[in-house]
C-alpha cells in the first residue's frame, strides 16, 4: 500500500527539497503538500510533477497562523484519506530578524566561535505581532498551528497497522533561556523564534510520552544553517553575497553549515528511513555537511526538562480547547 506523505511548508527552501527528496527515496508515496496560497501550492506541484511526471502529488490550502483555516484544512484531510504515514510540521517563520552585531562581536571574541555561528544563541531578535485569533503569530506558525492539526489529524495518524510519523523542523536555535512557561507564547520577549522551537522540542517530548502507544512517534530535526527565503531575510542580499566566501570557508570547521535545501532536508530523509521504535525520542537530529560537501545525520541530546515539557502541553491543551469552542462550527 502507498504510503501517504504530508509536507508543511512545502512550496520554497528545506520544504521543496525535502519533497523532491523523499520522491527520489520512494516514487510510490501520495506527497501531499500543504502551503498558505493555492496559486503557490499548484505552481510547487507542476515544479515536482516536471522532475517526477509519474508522481502522486495533491495539494491542501493550509495557512499555520489562521486557526480556522488549520481546521478546515484537517477536516478536508480527514474526508481525503484513510490514514497518514508521515508529516512533516516544516513551516516556519522568523519575521524582520535582527543580528545584534555586537553579541556576535563579543561572541566572536570569546572561545565559543563555532557555538555562536551554529546556533546564533542570543544573536537574534525578532519582531512578532498579533494574529487574527489574538495568538502571537511565531508561536502560532511554528507551533499551536501544526499542533492543532496533528491532534485534528489523530484518527489518521493513531492506531494503524503500522507507525506513523511526526517530524517537526525544530532548530539549533532553540533555547531554554529565550522560552518562560508564564509568557509560553513570547509575547514579553524578542527571541519569538528560539523559543518557539524550543516549545516545538518541548511539545514532541510529550507527544510520544502521550501516543507512542497508539502508534504515532514524533521526532525533531535541525536542518543547519540553509541559504533560503527566511535565512536571505536576515541581511541584504549584498552582504551575503560577500559573506558566501567566508561562510564556504567556516563550512570545513561547522558542520552544520548545509547551506543548501538540499543538503539541509538531510536529516528529514534519513528518519523517513528508520523504524521509529529504534530511535531516541530525546534526541534532535541535526543535517551535518562535510566541507567537502558530504551529508550526514548527527544526533544530539536535547536540552528538555520533561516536567516543564508536560506543564507546556497541558497550556496547549487549556488553549486549545478555548479556539475548538470559538470554532465549533468547524467540527464533525
Ligand atoms: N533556513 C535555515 O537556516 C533554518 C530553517 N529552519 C526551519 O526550517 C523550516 C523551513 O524554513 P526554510 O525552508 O528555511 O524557509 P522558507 O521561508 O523557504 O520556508 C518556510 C515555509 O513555511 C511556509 N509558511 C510560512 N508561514 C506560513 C503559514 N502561516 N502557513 C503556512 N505556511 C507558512 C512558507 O510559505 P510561504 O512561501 O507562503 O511564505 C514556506 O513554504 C522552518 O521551520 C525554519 O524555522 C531551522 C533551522 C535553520
Ligand atoms: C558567518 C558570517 C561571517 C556572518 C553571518 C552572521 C549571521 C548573519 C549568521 C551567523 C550565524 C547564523 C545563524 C542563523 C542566521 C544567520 C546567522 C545569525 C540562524 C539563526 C538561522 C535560523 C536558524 O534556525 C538557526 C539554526 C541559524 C543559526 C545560525
Amino acid at each position: 500500500m502507498e504510503r501517504v506523505v504530508l509536507v508543511t511548508g512545502a512550496n520554497s527552501g528545506v520544504g521543496l527539497a525535502l519533497c523532491h527528496r523523499l520522491l527520489e527515496e520512494d516514487g510510490r508515496i501520495h506527497l501531499c503538500i500543504a502551503c498558505r496560497s493555492v496559486q503557490k501550492s499548484e505552481a510547487t506541484r507542476d515544479l515536482i510533477l516536471a522532475t517526477h511526471p509519474a508522481a502522486q502529488v495533491s495539494t491542501v490550502e493550509v495557512d499555520l497562523s489562521n486557526l480556522a483555516s488549520v481546521l478546515r484544512a484537517a477536516q478536508e484531510l480527514r474526508c481525503r484519506f484513510q490514514r497518514l504515514d508521515f508529516v512533516y510540521l516544516n513551516a516556519g517563520i522568523m519575521p524582520n530578524p535582527q543580528v545584534n552585531f555586537k553579541a556576535l562581536w563579543q561572541g566572536l571574541l570569546s572561545g565559543k566561535v563555532l557555538h555562536i555561528l551554529t546556533t546564533a544563541e542570543g544573536m537574534m531578535t525578532q519582531t512578532d505581532r498579533l494574529t487574527g485569533d489574538g495568538l502571537q503569530e511565531v508561536f502560532t506558525t511554528n507551533l499551536f498551528g501544526h499542533f492543532i492539526l496533528v491532534r485534528q489529524l489523530q484518527s489518521l495518524l493513531c492506531g494503524n497497522e503500522k507507525p506513523s510519523r511526526l517530524i517537526w523542523t525544530s532548530s539549533s536555535n532553540a533555547r531554554e533561556s529565550a522560552f518562560s512557561l508564564s509568557d509560553y507564547q513570547h509575547a514579553k520577549g524578542q527571541q519569538s523564534y528560539s523559543s518557539s522551537k524550543y516549545a516545538t522540542d518541548l511539545t514532541s517530548v510529550v507527544l510520544n510520552r502521550k501516543y507512542n502507544n497508539q502508534g504515532l512517534y514524533s521526532s525533531v530535526v535541525c536542518p543547519g544553517l540553509v541559504m533560503t527565503n527566511m535565512t536571505y531575510r536576515i541581511l541584504p542580499f549584498f552582504l551575503w553575497k560577500l559573506l558566501m566566501p567566508i561562510i564556504w570557508l567556516i563550512r570545513f570547521f561547522a558542520k552544520t553549515y548545509t547551506l543548501t535545501p538540499y543538503n539541509g532536508a538531510e536529516a528529514h530523509v534519513w528518519l523517513f528511513k528508520q523504524k521509529p521504535e529504534y530511535l531516541d525520542l530525546l534526541v534532535k537530529y541535526h543535517s551535518c555537511t562535510t566541507g567537502l560537501g558530504r551529508c550526514y545525520v548527527e544526533p544530539r541530546k536535547m536540552d528538555v526538562d520533561e516536567d516543564t515539557a508536560e506543564k507546556l502541553y497541558q497550556k496547549l491543551l487549556e488553549l486549545e480547547k478555548q479556539i475548538l469552542e470559538r470554532y465549533s462550527d468547524l467540527l464533525d
